[in-house]
């Protein structure tokens, strides 16, 4: 064992790499490029070991701040170096990546040994992708779930009627739930709704609200905030709420993928964890999300059902069409002030933005009683359009510690570029992926200012020279990319009624 005293670098360099210097190796089992467990009264993780003459003084050890995000260790707090035998979970790792089932015991042993930092970014990784490969049967699914909740904080609401909504993601502009929220909490059923940031989107629910008013609060200030509002829209990562969940997203960003079972077990885990027992799940479907047809949706749909019946979380399932971006504003800011328009004057929004948050929330209002069957639609519409969903918006805002600000006081990148149709002719097809790499090109969701606006949605008629996108950004030099890349890979189709002339074979 070493015993160094910890010197943090303020440097992201992303993976767990921790600093020794050579002179204390001198004589230790411990080699650079050697996995070590690292120790300290904040928590313990596993780092890989690199070796330096003049980084850190003996009796040091260097982190980074990548560890501190996942464990509060501080400047000279005291650190245990020991050698990190190879954790359990790599032979577990290696059985799922071969295609095997998983038993109960070892689906804990990796949700435990990850969440304690014992996993490295490689078997982590290992995962996540044998998941996307192999997949998991539903035991399996169950087992991760309770195991993705219970290794974190739970919440307890002291009333038994808390709903939420929750969409498994992959459309682009999909700020629904900041109508859906105001217009459920207005109606005075609680709604603690947690969301993730961006997986494969330009702009994740968290991402977007973060624009309005702070997401990282701790669990107390989420209590304080829904007791007082009946609800809130926070980012799940910043509380201990299934915290496996933050760790696997983190590792499905970059390979912008979402296998289904951690699909499945991300969002139920959380909702657990938040003590929610009815849950709407939102399944957008079409080309380009990640759902495609109908009754794919409705084997997740059933697969949501059934495993809320496990867990104990009463489901339904909404599938949506996400066949085409949601609304017109694509990345967080653009999102946040659509929203802020739907909110203050629903005759300004998107048709397809209104159509759908007040379908969810309809759905809500029925489950939670205070709408009649097949009313609660209208109930929803009410809510909005006289103004009480807006309000609601305003207090939660403040609750979470932001300034309400309307839509036209949302800052938006200062560069921007606008996209053109190249004939005359109809919008035919609007690339999900295509208008998301655009908009992530230009800097979305981490430049919360960049994005894409849409001028035009499928179906449109549109002449040459017609605007059909504005993509914005903070940097003149990833707005320059951005606009490369839009006209290289045309996100947005725009065809004569003439598609093909065939004259010869
Ligand atoms: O679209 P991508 O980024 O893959 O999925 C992630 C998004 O989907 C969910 O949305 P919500 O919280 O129900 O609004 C998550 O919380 C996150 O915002
Ligand atoms: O919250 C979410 C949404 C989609 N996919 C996940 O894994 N988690």
């Amino acid at each position: 064992m070493l015993f160094l005293k910890v010197k943090l670098f303020d440097l992201d360099i992303g993976v767990n790499a921790v600093v020794i210097n050579e002179e204390d190796l001198k004589g230790t089992p411990y080699y650079p490029q050697d996995r070590v467990l690292v120790e300290t009264p904040a928590g313990s993780f596993v780092g890989v070991l690199h070796s330096t003459k003049t980084l850190v003084n003996k009796g040091e050890i260097g982190i980074f701040r990548e560890i501190t995000k996942e464990i509060p260790i501080k400047d000279g707090d005291e650190a245990i170096i020991r050698h990190a035998e190879t954790p359990l979970s790599v032979a577990y790792i290696r059985k799922k990546m071969d295609g095997q089932t998983l038993k109960p015991e070892e689906i804990h042993t990796i949700i435990d040994e990850m969440v304690t930092g014992k996993l490295s970014n490689i078997e982590n990784t290992a995962f996540v992708t044998s998941l996307y490969i192999n997949g998991m049967d539903m035991k399996e699914i169950e087992e991760m779930t309770r195991r993705m909740a219970e290794t974190g904080d739970m919440i307890d609401w002291d009333e038994s009627l808390v709903v939420d909504v929750h969409s498994i993601g992959g459309v682009p502009g999909n700020k629904t739930a900041l109508l859906v929220v105001p217009i459920v909490a207005a109606a005075g059923l609680t709604i603690p709704k947690t969301s993730s940031r961006a997986i494969t989107s330009a702009a994740g629910t968290a991402d977007v609200v973060e624009v309005l008013t702070r997401v990282d609060l701790s669990l107390d200030e989420i209590k304080q905030v829904v007791t007082t509002t009946n609800g809130c829209m926070v980012w799940g990562g910043a509380i201990d709420l299934a915290p496996a969940d933050d760790i696997t997203i983190n590792i499905e960003r970059p390979l912008s993928i979402d296998p289904e079972p951690l699909l499945l077990s991300s969002v139920m885990a959380k909702k657990i964890a938040a003590g929610i027992k009815y849950l709407v799940i939102d399944i957008p479907t079409g080309e380009g999300a990640k759902v495609k047809t109908i009754d794919e949706a409705a084997s997740l749909a059933r697969k949501f059902i059934e495993l809320g019946g496990r867990v104990n979380v009463h489901i339904e399932c909404a599938i949506t069409y996400g066949g085409q971006p949601i609304g017109r504003a694509i990345g967080p800011a653009l999102e946040a002030r659509e929203a802020l328009i739907a909110l203050e004057n629903y005759k300004e929004a998107p048709s397809s933005l209104i159509e759908k948050a007040v379908s969810l929330a309809g759905v809500l209002l029925e489950i939670g009683g205070v709408a009649p069957p097949k009313k609660g639609k209208d109930v929803a519409e009410e809510i909005l359009t006289s103004g009480k969903a807006l309000e609601k918006m305003h207090e939660i805002i403040t609750a979470q510690g932001g300034e309400p600000k309307s839509s036209d006081e949302i800052e938006i990148g200062e560069y921007k570029a606008e996209i053109i149709a190249p004939i005359d002719g109809y919008v035919t097809q609007i690339s999900n992926k295509l208008i998301t790499k655009v908009a992530k090109e230009a800097g979305a969701p981490k430049d919360k200012k960049a994005g894409v606006l849409l001028n035009v949605k499928i179906g449109n008629e549109v002449e040459k020279g017609d605007l059909l996108y504005t993509i914005y950004s903070s940097s003149e030099e990833r707005l320059n990319s951005a606009v490369k890349l839009a006209r290289r890979t045309y996100p947005i189709k725009v065809e004569g009624m003439l598609l093909k002339r065939i004259s010869k074979f």
